[in-house]
């Protein structure tokens, strides 16, 4: 062995050698930290009946803390994504969390969920946007994921038009970065591809790739990119677009990456509960509101947010569900419906509206 090798093999040694001594430091302190969260359950459970174990206040504060004192060299978000982890599992020790989402497995909403809640909440796949605010309604899951705008196709109208009919409220929001990819079986001929299948939204935010590299390919939309994915299982003349999740649930070989027409495609999805979630000192607040149809009345509306010094994030209308030309506005806004200027703002807009109802106020996505 030369001089050279030998000197390397020696510092290697030496840097595993710390590296397990850390390791050790680390597990050390993640039981003490779950310990501490065993012991913070026992103390929400002597508080009274009605017990939240998952505090979305808290979590984000957690998180945004381990991205302000990252002192390198991990990206904020590995670190912050590495906190998001230890805390799922401290949660799942106070109480395992059961959040539903549009499936089925290996949907971008899967991905979303993961993200938010972290892999030691169960999550369920539903068929439709509907079914998940159904079995939040009915107490069957704690939380549910839903999409609600995409940043290249725009709204969700499903998602709102249930918050018409819906008590539940939002209680966070997370944002995912869409990345599409073209992919094949291993029975597929890559030069006989005469059909590509995908959701309705994914086909339309690679329509100019399409256009460009399959214009005679038909293109078919089906229920879910994931179900895109499991029918090219089987057909040699088929491809699909769908995200990562989706090609390694399935065994897929993706063929072309990022084939999204905007690379700055992203998705925001909504978490719905039952409860109201205090101030995280960084939060937004979602708000419906009925107005008549009338000359000016939509101005009406946004003048106490302007009035208020309110930043509007979001305005989207839909027909009300009663019909009458009645609209139904969705507004987002930065703030919480606990601080003065909110407070007063929506005293104002109530004033004006034929009906309102706040959503709900939470923190803004950090990860
Ligand atoms: O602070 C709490 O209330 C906890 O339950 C602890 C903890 C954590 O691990 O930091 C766990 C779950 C909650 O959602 C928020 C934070």
């Amino acid at each position: 062995m030369s001089e050279d090798k030998s000197q390397q093999d020696e510092r290697l040694l030496e840097l595993r050698d710390r590296i397990d001594s850390i390791d050790s430091d680390i597990a050390r302190l993640i039981s003490e930290r779950a310990n501490c969260a065993l012991e913070v359950a026992e103390v929400k459970k002597s508080n009274g009946e009605d017990v939240l174990f998952y505090r979305p206040e808290r979590e984000a504060q957690v998180l945004r803390r381990a991205m302000q004192r990252n002192p390198g060299p991990l990206t904020n978000e590995e670190m912050a994504r590495l906190f998001r982890e230890i805390m799922s599992a401290c949660l799942a020790l106070e109480d395992p969390l059961k959040v539903a989402y549009l499936g089925p497995e290996g949907t971008f909403t899967q991905q979303a969920a993961l993200k938010h809640f972290g892999h030691s909440a169960v999550s369920k796949p539903l068929a439709a946007i509907d079914e998940v605010f159904r079995e939040v309604e009915a107490g069957a899951v704690n939380y549910g994921v839903v999409p609600v705008e995409n940043s290249t196709e725009g709204v969700v109208n499903h998602t709102l038009d249930n918050f018409m009919t819906s008590n539940l409220k939002i209680c966070g929001e997370v944002e995912l970065r869409i990345h599409q990819h073209l992919m094949i079986s291993d029975v597929t001929r890559k030069d006989s591809i005469t059909r590509i299948y995908s959701h309705a939204q994914s086909l339309a935010q690679c329509r100019k790739w399409l256009d460009s590299y399959y214009p005679n390919v038909e293109r078919v939309a089906v229920a879910s990119n994931a179900e895109a994915a499991r029918r090219v299982k089987g057909e040699w003349n088929a491809a699909a677009i769908a995200g990562d999740m989706a090609a390694e649930l399935y065994g897929l070989k993706i063929l072309n990456e990022k084939i999204e027409d905007r690379p700055d495609n992203s998705t925001r999805f909504l978490i719905i509960g039952t409860q109201a979630v205090p101030p995280s000192g960084d939060d937004k607040t979602s708000l419906m509101v009925s107005m008549r149809n009338a000359p000016g009345a939509l101005h009406d509306l946004l003048v106490p947010f302007q009035e208020h010094g309110i930043d509007l994030t979001r305005v989207e209308t839909r027909p009300a569900q009663s019909g009458n030309w009645t609209y139904v506005f969705f507004i987002d806004f930065v703030g919480h419906r606990d601080s003065e200027n909110v407070a007063a703002a929506l005293r104002e807009v109530g004033a004006c509206a034929s009906d309102m109802k706040v959503l709900g106020s939470y923190p803004r996505g950090v990860l």
